[in-house]
C-alpha cells in the first residue's frame, strides 16, 4: 500500500444530506480540511447516504476492502436521535476499537458547546486502516479533526499504510520515532 498515493474514504451519514433535502457541507468540510492539513498526494473517494446502518456497513467495507482507503473519515449520525447509528456501524465492521479518538474528539468538542458528550463518536480498524466518526455539524468537523489529526499519520504508518504528510504551519504530525 505504501508506494500508492493514499485514499481517504469521506462518507456522510444523513438521511437529509443523502435525500438532497440540504447539500452536504459536512463531507466538503472533511476534504477542505484534508486538503490544508496534507502536502504529500491523497485521493478523496466521497460517499453521501442515509442513516441506515446495514447501507452504511455496506460503504465502509467497500472504501477499504475494495477502495483500499487507509483512512476513512465518517460525519453524522453519532448522537442519540434514533436513527443514529453510525457507531454502531463502525463496531461492527472494525476488528479493533481506538476508544482514544472518541474520548479527545468528545474533550475537545467541549470548548465549543456543553452537548459534546451527546456524541458516541468513536474510532476502529478494519485490516489496515482506521475508521474516525465526526458528528453531523459542519463546525464540528475541524473542532475534532484538529484534535485528532496529530495522531493519525503515525498510527496509519504502524500498519505499514502510506506516509502521510503534513503542512506543519496548519498542523504538525506527531512521530514518536523515525
Ligand atoms: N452533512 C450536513 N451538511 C450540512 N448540514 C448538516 C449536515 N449534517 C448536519 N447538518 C446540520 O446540523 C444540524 C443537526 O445535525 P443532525 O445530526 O440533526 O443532522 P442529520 O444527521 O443530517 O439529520 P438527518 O439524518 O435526520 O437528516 C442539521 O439540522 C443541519 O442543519
Ligand atoms: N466539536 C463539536 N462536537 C459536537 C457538536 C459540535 O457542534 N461541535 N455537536 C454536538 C451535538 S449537538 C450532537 S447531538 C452530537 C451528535 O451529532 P450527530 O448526531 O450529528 O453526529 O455531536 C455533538 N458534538
Amino acid at each position: 500500500m505504501s508506494e500508492k498515493i493514499a485514499k481517504i474514504g469521506i462518507i456522510t451519514a444523513s438521511d437529509r444530506a443523502s435525500a438532497g433535502i440540504y447539500e452536504d457541507l459536512s463531507g466538503k468540510a472533511i476534504i477542505d480540511t484534508l486538503n490544508e492539513y496534507l502536502t504529500s498526494p491523497w485521493e478523496a473517494v466521497y460517499k453521501c447516504i442515509a442513516d441506515d446502518k446495514d447501507t452504511i456497513e455496506q460503504t465502509l467495507k467497500e472504501l477499504v476492502d475494495i477502495e483500499e482507503c487507509c483512512l476513512v473519515v465518517t460525519t453524522g449520525g453519532t448522537g442519540p436521535a434514533l436513527r443514529d447509528v453510525t457507531p454502531e456501524a463502525t463496531e461492527a465492521v472494525c476488528d479493533r476499537m481506538m476508544p482514544g479518538f472518541g474520548e479527545l474528539m468528545r474533550a475537545e468538542s467541549l470548548k465549543f458547546v456543553p452537548t459534546a458528550i451527546l456524541s458516541r463518536q468513536t474510532a476502529g480498524l478494519r485490516g489496515s486502516s482506521l475508521i474516525v466518526n465526526l458528528p453531523g455539524k459542519p463546525k464540528s468537523i475541524k473542532e475534532c479533526l484538529d484534535a485528532v489529526f496529530p495522531a493519525i499519520p503515525y498510527c496509519i504508518d504502524l500498519m505499514n499504510g502510506p506516509y502521510l504528510e503534513t503542512n506543519e504551519e496548519v498542523i504538525k504530525a506527531f512521530r514518536p520515532k523515525k
